[in-house]
């Protein structure tokens, strides 16, 4: 029977939510430590350990079917490689930033200066579209160091929490692309892998919709009822179920993760009370 092949990062940021994906996918993977290949004891898939930076030629190649990858590299040196599923961790921006002195007006101010990266491409296409063309300068790590050292005028880098372009003295100014980690598929795969990857793809979007939804449950006074389902963005309609106390029901429902803080004001207003927040492991719609 054949195995579905998945590139996942060796070390490095990816690499941790990336098993913990699988693991939650219900996978086990028999991981020997430092070794380079592991296999899944009950699903049909086989797991390299590899560098990000080179996932997207193992792709073109059909080395790997799949892989789980940043967005940024896809974009970077992806080309024909299709993105199946965006898995919403490892979130970050490719952004352009200058030393926090430069007045800096526009993208045209960058004409002809010095950009160090390791995002040569992805810089390239960017400046394209204003007509302007940048010096750029290919470094492999620690950009933001660059303009520091006289190396530079400007850099464009990821950025996330912005601290790594204050401690160097840097200010953000154009944001380039927004980047997480997402699930990339070879344009060779098989169709008996395809097969397991729509298994797979089946199995990570009822965790995604997990991940981003919480189950509530609250008491409210019957005559609040209606008023309160009202509030309550919910998957269908919510449940609904009378307390042993004359008066009072429980009502239970789904709700996105983040929309919870929006109606809990409201909610509270109309009498709801002993408001419970739960996690929610699988959800299969
Ligand atoms: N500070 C950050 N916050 C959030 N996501 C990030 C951050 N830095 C990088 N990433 C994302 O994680 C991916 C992997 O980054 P990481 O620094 O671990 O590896 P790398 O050095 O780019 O790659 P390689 O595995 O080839 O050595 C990046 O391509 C990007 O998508
Ligand atoms: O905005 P921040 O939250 O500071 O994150 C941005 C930094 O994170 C990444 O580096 P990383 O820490 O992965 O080190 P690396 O250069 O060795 O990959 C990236 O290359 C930036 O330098
Ligand atoms: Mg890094």
């Amino acid at each position: 029977m054949s195995k579905i092949k998945i590139a996942v990062q060796k070390a490095g940021r990816l690499n941790e939510d990336s098993l913990q994906l699988l693991k939650d996918c219900g996978i086990s993977i028999d991981n020997g430590k430092d070794q380079l290949k592991a296999s899944a004891s009950n699903f049909p898939l086989e797991v390299l350990y590899l560098r990000n930076g080179d996932i997207p030629q193992y792709l073109r190649d059909g080395v790997v079917d799949i892989a789980i990858i940043g967005e940024n590299v896809l974009i970077e040196k992806g080309g024909d490689i299709i993105v199946a599923e965006r898995l919403g961790f490892s979130k970050c921006r490719v952004s352009l930033a200058v030393p926090k002195g430069t007045k800096y007006k526009g993208i045209e101010d960058l004409d002809r200066m010095r950009i160090a990266t390791s995002y040569p491409n992805t810089v390239q296409q960017y400046f394209k579209q204003f007509n302007v063309t940048p010096d750029i300068h290919l470094i492999n790590g620690s950009v933001e160091i660059a303009p520091n050292i006289g190396l530079a005028d400007a850099i464009c880098d990821i950025v996330s929490s912005g601290s790594t372009l204050f401690k160097n003295n840097l200010k953000e100014v154009e944001v380039m692309l927004k980047s997480e980690a997402v699930l990339a598929v070879s344009p060779n795969i098989s169709d008996e892998n395809k097969a397991i990857l729509n298994k797979l793809q089946f199995r990570i979007q009822s965790v995604l919709k997990a991940r981003n939804s919480k189950y509530i449950l609250m008491n409210v006074p019957n005559n609040k009822v209606q008023a309160v389902i009202k509030l309550l963005p919910g998957m269908r309609s919510p449940t609904v179920l009378p307390l042993a106390e004359e008066g009072w029901s429980s009502i239970h429902t789904v709700i996105e993760k983040n929309s919870f803080w929006e109606v809990i004001d409201e909610l509270k207003a109309n009498g709801a009370e002993g408001l419970l927040v739960v996690p929610i492991e699988k959800m299969v719609l």
